[in-house]
């Protein structure tokens, strides 16, 4: 009897109507809980009242019309306007170009890239420890390491290259193969980030970097739920989301402890002057850089090997994602460009190479074509709507140029892909691939007299490679956060592309690859290409 009276209320009516009410529940909660722009400035959406709220919050596909639409009418005029809240995302107030200069000059303790990121990447539950995120060290750490050891770094990834992607790729010279392209990317970044990271032994071992790509999906789920529920569940949910992460970090930690805690102890005898160690060399990767660094600055704490452990897999996060998704964007380009382009890279990489006899630092600062098609293909497939996400951490808040007071908690963020696009900023053409578009003027350039160069402006043609960041290309974000990652992945990324291109024949792509928007995400869909080993390395037909 009692079975039948529960079953009775089981109908799909009211299963449909409590999650309708759950949704709204939560609609309500979030646009109560999360701190508010002022209605006094122009919003996006259907507006700023409750009702309004709710529309807004279910609105999964209209971000990209909304801040197109806020772009035109408000930024062009050089004034701030609001993206509302969408799922669980927080609404952002998007910042003009005009006023990207006032963003980027406040201070750390007035507007905080940190505490954004804390915010939106759940600092709390995703990274084993709140700490980890709170105080990002590692970051410090690539900041202030990375670029001074990069002709190591080159070198070192020079070596891991080649058999990476034999190790993805194959060597089958006879059988055209299909491969996802996403995945193949997703399966070989990992190992070259992680020679940077850790070194060669670990960055070959699949069970560790196995360990180290979960812990990124990992990262991504708990940032994913956590949306479509209100923060009062969060301390649950997000301890249970977290213990996915803490398993991955500790499969990871089972590889990387030993090998940390010798490196300490070699550079420990080293440092003391053990005669064992007088021709031992400390290698030049984030372990070492870590170490070092905090015992400059002496921060004990982080001299530890677990913290330098739990520190190698933010930086993980921070390049597997977003270096895959820009292999993909660039090699679906390429292959779906006119054929010239394919072969005049391949005459590109195969020139330098011989020219230089393997790759330097010169020699891929030199590749202009390729730098170029990697710069373009950032830009015509922005990964997110906006970027350089800040938050206002002042307590009494802060009032911009315009005179607009924004409090404590608002999040800032610029409109990246109206930028990308915009006519006004870009050579003609802004809105089609052109993957040559940041190369000709430089290959005139060097083609030139040295009185010619004299009269040529080789600063405009300096600041147009992949890793410049300016207030109208913000791929790697802008200002003193812009990534540090950059400065290698442009050397990484021009090595592969290389190598792909010189040692594989591909079948050209008769379509670009789809895409599809989740909320303020461009996602590309899957994409399958074709290709089989070359017999020889391409030459030049003479
Ligand atoms: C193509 C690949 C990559 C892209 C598109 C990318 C993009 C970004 C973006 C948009 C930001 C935020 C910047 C801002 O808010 O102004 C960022 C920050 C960061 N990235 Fe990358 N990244 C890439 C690869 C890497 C790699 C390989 C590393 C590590 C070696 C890395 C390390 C970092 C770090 C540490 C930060 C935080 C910087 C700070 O807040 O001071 N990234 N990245």
């Amino acid at each position: 009897m009692i079975y039948e009276e529960t079953a009775s209320y089981l109908t799909l009516p009211t299963f449909v109507g409590a999650i309708a009410m759950y949704l709204l529940v939560v609609t309500l909660h979030h646009t109560l809980d999360a701190p508010q722009p002022p209605t006094s400035i122009p919003w996006q959406g259907y507006g700023k009242g409750w009702i309004a709220g709710v529309r807004n919050f279910f609105a999964l596909s209209k971000g990209k019309e909304w801040l197109e639409t806020g772009y035109e009418k408000y930024s062009k005029k050089g004034n701030i306007f609001v993206l509302p809240a969408t799922l669980g995302m927080q609404a952002e107030v998007v910042v003009p170009r005009s006023q990207m200069r006032w963003l980027l000059d406040q201070p750390d303790s007035v507007i905080s890239t940190s505490e954004a990121h804390f915010d939106i990447l759940q600092g709390d539950y995703s990274f084993v420890e709140p700490i980890i995120l709170r105080d990002p060290y590692h970051e410090h750490v690539i900041h202030k390491n990375l670029v001074r050891n990069l002709n190591a770094v080159i070198s070192q990834t020079a070596e891991e290259v080649p058999a990476s992607v034999e190790a993805i790729y194959g060597t089958d010279t006879e059988n055209y193969q299909n491969f996802d392209v996403m995945e193949s990317f997703f399966r070989m970044i990992p190992r070259l980030i992680n020679r940077m990271m850790i070194g060669p032994v670990l960055c070959r071992e699949q069970k560790y970097l196995d360990s180290v790509y979960s812990f990124t999906k990992d990262v991504i789920r708990t940032q994913m739920f956590m949306l479509f529920f209100p923060k009062v569940f969060h301390p649950v949910l997000g301890r249970l989301l977290g213990m996915f992460s803490t398993y991955h970090y500790w499969v990871s930690s089972r590889f990387t402890l030993p090998l940390i805690k010798k490196r300490l102890e070699d550079i420990k005898k080293k440092d003391a002057g053990d005669p064992d160690y007088a021709t031992w060399k400390e290698p030049s990767d984030f372990v070492t850089w870590s170490y070092r660094t905090a015992q400059a600055e002496g921060r004990f704490d982080e001299m530890r090997p677990v913290r330098i452990a739990e520190r190698i897999l933010p930086i993980n996060f921070a390049a597997i994602h977003t270096t895959s998704l820009t292999c993909f964007e660039t090699i679906t380009r390429i292959l779906s460009a006119e054929p010239s382009v394919l072969e005049s890279l391949r005459e590109e990489a195969h020139r330098i190479y011989h020219e230089e006899g393997g790759w330097t630092k010169q020699g891929l600062s030199r590749m202009h074509r390729m730098d170029s098609t990697i710069r373009e293909s950032q830009r015509v497939s922005p990964i997110a709507l906006t970027f350089v996400q800040r938050k206002i951490i002042a307590k009494d808040g802060i009032t911009t140029p315009e005179g607009v007071h924004l409090k404590y908690g608002t999040l800032l963020t610029c409109p990246w892909w109206p930028l990308a696009f915009d006519e006004e900023l870009h050579e003609e053409g802004a809105t089609e691939f052109d993957a040559f578009r940041y190369s000709r003027a430089k290959e005139e350039y060097d083609a030139m007299t040295p009185e010619e160069k004299e009269k040529a402006n080789a600063l405009k043609l300096r600041q147009s490679g992949i890793v410049t960041t300016s207030d109208c290309h913000l791929p790697f974000g802008h200002g003193r956060h812009a990534c540090p990652g950059r400065f290698f992945v442009s050397h990484e990324l021009k090595m592969i592309f290389a190598h792909l291109l010189l040692n594989y024949d591909f079948k050209h792509l008769a379509a670009k690859p789809e895409k599809m928007w989740i909320v303020r995400f461009q996602v590309p869909l899957p994409v399958n290409i074709e290709f089989k080993r070359r017999k020889t390395t391409w030459q030049p037909v003479v």
